[in-house]
């Protein structure tokens, strides 16, 4: 029986010329490195070029509402100064700990960005906390600021559970869901220009 849960039919968009950011947590980093990768592969297979991605990083979750909003005001700054984005742009005060790949960034603010995070339970309400938080900040930070945040946090209960989830377990026949956020960051950052 064909299952009911899951995103549907793939919708292709053509990502030409989009300026993406994934800021992903460093928490967990077997599980986040392959969802960073099924992203990215997402986003060039789109057409999105690889100069056009800039990656940039958090000490964990908790830090991803901050880390994105940072980035998309120096992106929106540097934009309207006609500068290419630097590392020492990106570089956040101590507070978010940003660090960003030594590229220059092309001289456009994000056309939509994806926040990377995979919380795993332990045996405290600690992950409620941090999930509860997160998820209304990334919502509060792309209603604020206009730019599309594609939702790329793992609650999960087990580590199995992540790794299912970031396609490292043939067996369960799951998906790698990062994929899905980097087709979404095409789709909603198309629309944004229609
Ligand atoms: O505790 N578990 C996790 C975690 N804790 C750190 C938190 O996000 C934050 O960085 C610190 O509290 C400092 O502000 N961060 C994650 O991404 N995944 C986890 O599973």
């Amino acid at each position: 029986m064909t299952p009911i849960k899951g995103p549907g039919a793939a919708q292709t968009h053509d990502g030409t010329g989009l300026r993406v950011a994934i800021v992903h947590a460093r928490w967990n980093e077997k599980i986040i490195d392959a969802l960073v990768a099924g992203a990215k592969k997402q986003l060039l297979a789109a057409g999105v070029t690889e100069e056009n991605i800039t990656v940039e990083t958090v000490p964990g979750s908790y830090e991803l509402p901050i880390g994105v909003q940072r980035l998309y005001a120096a992106s929106q700054v540097q934009a309207s100064a006609g500068e290419g984005i630097s590392a020492s742009d990106l570089l956040s005060s101590s507070t978010t700990d940003l660090k960003s790949s030594p590229t220059t960034a092309p001289k456009k603010a994000f056309d939509a960005i994806i926040a990377i995070g995979v919380l795993i339970k332990g045996s405290t309400m600690h992950f409620e906390y941090i999930a509860d938080a997160v998820s209304h900040g990334l919502m509060r930070v792309q209603l604020d600021s206009g730019v599309p945040v594609i939702f790329g946090l793992l609650t999960v209960l087990t580590e199995e559970q992540g790794l299912e989830r970031a396609g490292l377990v043939a067996s369960s026949g799951m998906h790698n869901h990062g994929e899905d956020w980097g087709s979404a960051a095409v789709e909603l950052g198309v629309k944004r220009r229609e």
